[in-house]
This record gives C-alpha cells, structure tokens and sequence, in this order.
C-alpha cells in the first residue's frame, strides 16, 4: 500500500531492549496486505540475531549491525532505503525496526533531511513498544544516563511516539498498568496507548495510520532540522559469543541462570540462537534483564552448520570471563 502521495511509506518501531519490537513486527508480517514489505533491522552489537528471528520474508530483511541507527549507522540506513527504492518490484511498505537503545530523533531527521527518501518516503508512524514489567526500571536508567550528561532514550522513545503499544500486560496487574499509562501519559500525551499481550494488533492500528506530525516531533526536539550530534550512554555495551558445536543443555541453561542471578543489575538483554546436543531444531532464547525465556525454533536444515550466537547486552561485561564459561558448557566438556 501506498499513501495517496505515492510515496513509500515507513513505519519505525522503537522501544526499549526486549520491549518486544521483533514479536511486533512478525505478528505484522504474518497479517493479511503484507506482501511488498521490505524490512530493516538494526541491532546493538556486532552479531545480528532479530534478523534470523523474522519470519517469512528471509529475502526482504535487510541487517544493519554493528552500531546504533541513530548515528553511526545513519548513512547506511539511508544507502539501504535508496537501495530498496531502486528494486525493480515495487516496495510498498518499509518497516524499520531500531535497536533497543536507538534515539528515535535522528532516524526521523534521515527522512528530513536527505533529499530523495523526503521526496520518495513518507513516515507514516513512529510506533514505541514498552514493556509494563520493567519500563520502570528503563526509564531508570534513562534518568542515570541523563545525570551522566546522556540521554534517556527510553523516555525519548515514548515521547517521540505516535502510537504506544503497552507490551507484557500478561506480566503485571491491572494498577501496574494504569500506573504505567500514567507515566506514559506524562512522557506524551498524544500518542495513542493500546494494551497488548504478545504485541498482537491488528495491522490497520498500526500501519497506514498517517499518524506522524513534524510539529509535534519539533515541539519534543526543536533542533530536529539540524544535523547536531546527540549522546549516548557509553557504560552500555555487548559482547557477542561464537559457538561452534552444541552446548550441553544442562550446564548451559544452569550457567545462564546463575549469570542472570549474579548479574542481574547490569544485565539489560540477551539473546540468541544455539545448537543444543540431541536436539533437531535451533534453540532460541531471550533474556530482558532478569526474565528468561527459550524455545525451540526451527529445525536445522540438512547440511546446515551447527553454529550459535548470543548476544549479551549490558553493563561491565567481561568478555573474557562470559567467554571462557560459554565454551565450558559445549558438550563433551565435561569428559574433557
Ligand atoms: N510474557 C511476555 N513476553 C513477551 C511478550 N511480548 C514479547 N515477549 C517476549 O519478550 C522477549 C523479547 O521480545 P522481542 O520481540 O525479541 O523484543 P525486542 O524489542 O525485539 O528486543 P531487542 O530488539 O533485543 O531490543 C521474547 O522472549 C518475547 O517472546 C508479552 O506480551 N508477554
């Protein structure tokens, strides 16, 4: 679908780490009218997981890793859309999904100020997704980055929205949620605020709404136009394990239980995708500060290559140490 300007348009998911943007996106996708999305994913860190996690349109996800949307890899998500626009078929829709710690404000500004995505693009919404479990705690973490001299890029995210997916209401109780509106309420009281479980919403609330205003997004951020340089709170980093052959189930998930317990402070999000001895499919598990949850996903692929990735997003992360405990939980260690 396009607007009746016959620009492309561009819905940008935002919303703090593990807030469930990726569930968002492929509840989306697998919605009736999503053929001709094109999808780009942006993560922290040098290994790209949420791309692997999007379902049904391997062809159509485009990866940017290795920096964050917001400034390092801005002139790689505008190469990307010029790229995508210059497809012989027609893209229709352009979903953009940012990193967890992604100031939504400059990815706006690439579609301002660079010519051809402001006469070929048009954003249609800025969606935030917060998780009512641990907003609190993120928003935190946001004021600490602020005192620091940073920026509270999960207040950031929900002031910038056009529309609020109040996530994991499974999670809390009906106060906690009237609390977290509340609070969302004081963040920005324009957006739209609908409660989801699982992010399931209808594809109509969400895409083609046309709910993006430029006033608005200067009234938060008035040097919006200008290409400034913005901050980032530099005590957050990842470190991304390699695993070449199957973990042990047993010392594994024990290990990451006991490093959740022991770490849990510091320990924003993990996640990852690993091969576990016995099993036929990909195990895929994700952690959001200190809840954490696996499955089995697909299975692996005839000739394809047991490998794994974990992605571990935090504060003071020892990647020697995560490292040597990681390959202490591969399978056969133990006789070793
Ligand atoms: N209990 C519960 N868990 C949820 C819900 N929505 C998503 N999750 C889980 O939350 C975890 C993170 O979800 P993702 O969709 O990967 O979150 P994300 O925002 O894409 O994460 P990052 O891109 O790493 O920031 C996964 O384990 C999801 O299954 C929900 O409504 N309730």
């Amino acid at each position: 679908m396009s607007l009746s300007s016959g620009k492309v348009p561009v819905t940008v998911l935002t919303g703090f780490l593990g807030s469930g943007k990726t569930t968002l996106l492929n509840q989306l996708l697998a919605q009736a009218g999503a053929e001709g999305t094109a999808v780009i994913v942006n993560e922290f860190g040098e290994v790209g997981i949420d791309g692997q996690l999007v379902v049904g349109v391997d062809e159509d996800v485009v990866e940017i890793n290795n920096g964050c949307i917001c400034c390092t890899v801005r002139s790689d998500l505008v190469t990307t859309i010029e790229r995508l626009l210059t497809r012989p078929q027609r893209v229709s829709r352009i979903l953009i999904e940012t990193t967890g710690l992604a100031d939504p404000a400059p990815v706006i500004q690439s579609f301002i100020l660079d010519e051809r995505l402001r006469a070929e693009t048009e954003l249609d919404a800025l969606v935030t997704v917060v998780d009512a479990l641990h907003n609190p705690l993120w928003l935190a973490l946001g004021e600490e980055a602020e005192a620091a001299g940073g920026e509270n890029v999960a207040a950031e995210q929900i002031a910038f929205a056009d529309l609020l997916i109040l996530n994991k209401t499974d999670l809390v109780d009906e106060d906690t949620l009237r609390e977290r509106e509340t609070e969302l309420r004081r963040l920005n009281p324009l957006a739209r605020i609908r409660r989801v479980q699982n992010a399931a919403v209808p594809a109509a609330e969400v895409l083609g709404i046309r709910a993006f205003d430029l006033k608005n997004a200067l009234s938060i951020e008035p040097e919006l136009l200008s290409d400034v340089e913005h901050e980032h709170d530099d005590s957050i980093g990842s470190v991304a394990v390699r695993v070449e052959s199957d973990l042990d189930s047993g010392n594994f998930f024990r290990w990451l239980n006991g490093f959740v317990q022991a770490k849990g402070a510091d320990i924003f999000r993990i996640k990852g995708i690993v091969p576990v001895l016995g099993e036929a499919r990909r195990y895929v598990f994700h952690g959001v500060h200190m809840t954490l949850d696996g499955r089995p996903g697909r299975p692996w692929r005839p000739g394809e290559r047991r490998h794994g990735e974990i992605v571990f997003i935090g504060r003071k992360l020892d990647r020697a140490a995560i490292e040597a405990d990681m390959h202490a939980c591969l399978a056969g260690r133990d006789a070793a």
